[in-house]
């Protein structure tokens, strides 16, 4: 589960922010809405512990992120947090399956290669594994970095506009895959878009809208 309280932040020569508190249950799905600038980025990243607030607290699945020094946040975040990216970030001097394994690595854990081509053919690229991210479609691209981002069976599952470049049917299954692979690990999944389509494919999902001004719970 997550859980915000008073989160604001200001980026050093930038806007200071402000966010409502967000109490999202286990397996839940939020929907992170808001136009460009409002500040979805921001707060997945609060969420994930890569930014820390100028104030107000974040807990994720009974960590309150605050606790963790700043070696002990990135190994949390290895395990426990799945992020899904806008920039796929996959690395090209790599294979898919030594793109994946680094997560073995951040995470301080043996790699484990089992687990790695499990995870592949379960999001149906299996026959990928050798090739370079560039000799991928965009759909298996993002299929690869799902992959990545659920090896250690997250608690929550973060993605960042995950629909951004795909057509209609594309951008379909790409929710119903982020939904059934959250579900598979047990994680909170959230959203971040701007993409109107989401709304309707994630019918159930609690809406957290960055510029309105109600409190946020499920
Ligand atoms: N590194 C930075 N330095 C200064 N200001 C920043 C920085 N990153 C973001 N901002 C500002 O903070 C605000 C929120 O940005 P953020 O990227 O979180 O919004 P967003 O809703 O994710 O936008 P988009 O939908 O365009 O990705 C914006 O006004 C942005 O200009």
């Amino acid at each position: 589960m997550i859980r915000t309280h008073g989160l604001r932040y200001k980026y050093p020569a930038g806007p200071q922010l402000a966010f409502r508190d967000v109490e999202l249950a286990r397996g839940g799905v939020l929907l992170l809405q808001g136009r460009s600038g409002s500040g979805k980025s921001t707060w997945l990243s609060l969420v994930a512990g890569l930014l820390t607030p100028t104030q107000g607290d974040v807990e994720v699945a009974g960590q309150a992120l605050a606790a963790l020094s700043r070696g002990a946040r990135d190994a949390w975040r290895a395990r426990s947090v799945g992020f899904l990216p806008q920039k796929l970030h996959l690395s090209e001097a790599l294979t898919v399956r030594a793109n994946l394994a680094l997560a073995f690595y951040a995470a301080g854990l043996p790699e484990d290669g089992a687990r790695i081509d499990e995870v592949l053919a379960r999001l149906g690229v299996g026959e990928v594994a050798r090739r370079k991210p560039s000799q991928l479609s965009g759909g298996q691209a993002q299929r690869v970095a799902l992959a990545r981002s659920i090896l250690m069976n997250p608690r929550v599952l973060l993605a960042d506009e995950p629909t951004a470049s795909l057509d209609d049917e594309a951008a379909a299954a790409s929710l119903e895959l982020l939904r059934e692979v959250a579900q598979a690990c047990g994680a909170s999944l959230v959203v971040a878009t701007h993409d109107v389509r989401v709304r309707n494919a994630l019918a159930d999902a609690v809406v957290y809208r960055l510029d309105a001004t109600e409190p946020v719970a499920a």
